[in-house]
Order: C-alpha cells, then sequence, then structure tokens
C-alpha cells in the first residue's frame, strides 16, 4: 500500500473485510484486503465519539505519527489511514501468526531457544525505539504477535484493543508492573528492560514470576522482588542468571539493552534472523 498516490487516500471502498481479528474499548480489528492488489491487512476501526467522549485525539495522533515512523522488523507497520463520518481506519500490518500469548498458553512454555530470540528480538525493537526517543511500547504479552515466519512483532496497542480469541486473564494484571510502577515513582525506559524480565520468565515457566491470588499479593512480591525459579521446567543457569539481572529493584542497576543482546544466553540460543524454521515452529505446535 505504500505506492499509493498520496493525493487519493484509501477508503472503505478500497477494502473488503474479513473476520474480526480483535475487539476493545474503542473498537475492532478486522482482517481486511485491498481489492486492487489483494495485499491483506489489519484494519482497526476506533469510533470518533469515543475518541471525542475520552478526549484522547492528541494521544491518538501522537501514537499514530509515532507508529507510521517507526520502521523495524520486529515492529507491527502502521501503513495509514482514514477516516469516514464516524469512524477513523488504522491500516496495520497483518500478522498471520496470531498472538505470541496463544503459543505460550499452547505449549505451556517456551523452548530456550525460542524464549532467547523472542527477548533478542524485543530488545532490539527497543533500542530501535529508544534510539528515536520513543519509549513505552507496551510490550506485555497480549501486544506481541507472529508473523509467518513465526517472526515476533510489537503491535503496540494504546488503545487496549482485545483480540476476540483471548482468555480474560491478562486484563488489569499488575504482573508486569515494575516497582517503581507500583509504588507510583517516576520511571523511564528502564521499565521496559523490567518487563523483559518479567517476559523471559513467563516464556520459560509459563507464568509471571510474581504471580498470586490478589493485586495486593502481586504488588507486595513486586515491591520485595521475591523471585524464586521452581525446578521443573528445567531451566539453564544462564537464563536464570539473566531474568536475575533484569528483575532488580533500582532501575539503573539493571541489564542495559545491550547488555542483554550480549549475555551469554542470548548468544547461545537465539536465532540470528529472529524467525524459526517453520520445521522447528510447527514441531513445538504439535
Ligand atoms: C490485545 C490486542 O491488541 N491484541 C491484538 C489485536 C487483535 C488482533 N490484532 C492483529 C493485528 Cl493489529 C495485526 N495482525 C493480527 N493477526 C492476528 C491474528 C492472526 N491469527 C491467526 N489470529 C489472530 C488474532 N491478530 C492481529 C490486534
Amino acid at each position: 500500500p505504500d505506492a499509493r498516490d498520496p493525493e487519493k487516500p484509501f477508503s472503505l471502498a478500497d477494502f473488503e473485510i474479513g473476520r474480526p481479528l480483535g475487539k476493545g474499548k474503542f473498537g475492532r480489528v478486522y482482517l481486511a484486503r485491498e481489492v486492487k492488489s489483494h495485499f491483506v491487512v489489519a484494519l482497526k476501526v476506533i469510533f470518533k465519539e469515543q475518541i471525542e467522549k475520552y478526549k484522547l485525539h492528541h494521544q491518538l495522533r501522537r501514537e499514530m505519527e509515532i507508529q507510521t515512523s517507526l520502521r523495524h522488523p520486529n515492529i507491527l507497520r502502521l501503513f495509514g489511514w482514514f477516516d469516514d463520518d464516524e469512524r477513523i481506519f488504522l491500516i496495520l500490518e497483518y500478522a498471520h501468526g496470531g498472538e505470541l500469548y496463544g503459543l505460550l498458553k499452547e505449549n505451556g512454555h517456551l523452548t530456550e531457544q525460542q524464549a532467547a530470540t523472542y527477548i533478542s528480538s524485543l530488545s532490539q525493537a527497543l533500542a530501535y525505539c529508544h534510539g528515536k526517543c520513543v519509549i513505552h511500547r507496551d510490550i506485555k504479552p497480549e501486544n506481541l504477535l507472529l508473523d509467518h515466519k513465526g517472526r515476533l512483532k510489537i503491535a503496540d496497542f494504546g488503545w487496549s484493543v482485545q483480540s476476540s480469541n483471548k482468555r480474560k486473564t491478562m486484563c488489569g494484571t499488575l504482573d508486569y508492573l515494575a516497582p517503581e510502577m507500583v509504588e507510583h515513582r517516576d520511571h523511564d525506559h528502564a521499565v521496559d528492560n523490567w518487563t523483559l524480565g518479567i517476559l523471559c520468565y513467563e516464556f520459560l515457566y509459563g507464568n509471571p514470576p510474581f504471580e498470586a491470588e490478589s493485586q495486593k499479593d502481586t504488588f507486595k512480591r513486586i515491591v520485595k522482588i521475591d523471585l524464586s525459579f521452581p525446578p521443573q521446567p528445567d531451566v539453564s543457569a544462564e537464563a536464570r542468571n539473566l531474568i536475575s539481572q533484569l528483575l532488580v529493584k533500582d532501575p539503573s542497576k539493571r541489564l542495559s539493552l545491550t547488555k542483554i543482546m550480549q549475555h551469554p544466553w542470548i548468544v547461545k540460543n537465539a536465532d540470528p534472523k529472529g524467525t524459526f524454521s517453520l520445521l522447528a515452529l510447527t514441531l513445538s505446535l504439535l
């Protein structure tokens, strides 16, 4: 869709709409196909009256400007947008593999190779964002999608679009919040490094490290850094070492993105192309 004459913006008539992929407070995401090129996209529909009601024009505009400007293999592309009287339509890259979260829940946990590859991809995407002074790409699992080659795509949804096929275990969880967040202290991009530690743990063990019955207990476990590694599944010492260097209370002491990419566990286990051979991915789904 890039080769479009900028004078003739898209309109709804340019697309055939497919099944809903996800829905949320501000609208839904549909599978769609551009009629002339047959190019498949994800079309996110946001209702203007919702934006007016919550006074979110600026946030949405900033979100769209940021997402349009980001070009990275692990960040879902925003190709463009158009609107009609009552809706705004975002033309997004379609991730054929769906939600990484689905793969995690189906398998219980990921292999060390998969986990290291995804942590490496996330670190590269975040380093790219920080290089462009963009922080807080919201990297909780439901914002992580997979393309047809199993490559990770951060689909940062400031608009909390819940996918239709998700068990509602994620909404409202504290699990991914860093201590400085839950203690309402000021935070910067070191929060993302904390979240990488949470995700690495969850990829390897199947659940986030500070999970508890109540939000209050999760809060207490986070601020205490109440971290323990169950004996099963048997996770390598290097992996536990990386997690322990990320889930550190003092933000300035957390491993930097560069150091994460150079960590022995990542160097040894991450697939450099960030993708899996389809066979390996298929086998991991069996
Ligand atoms: C909470 C949240 O934002 N989740 C992701 C949104 C819902 C689907 N969205 C997609 C977006 Cl924006 C882009 N590509 C997608 N691919 C899928 C998908 C593919 N399969 C086989 N199953 C699914 C689901 N979904 C998308 C965005």
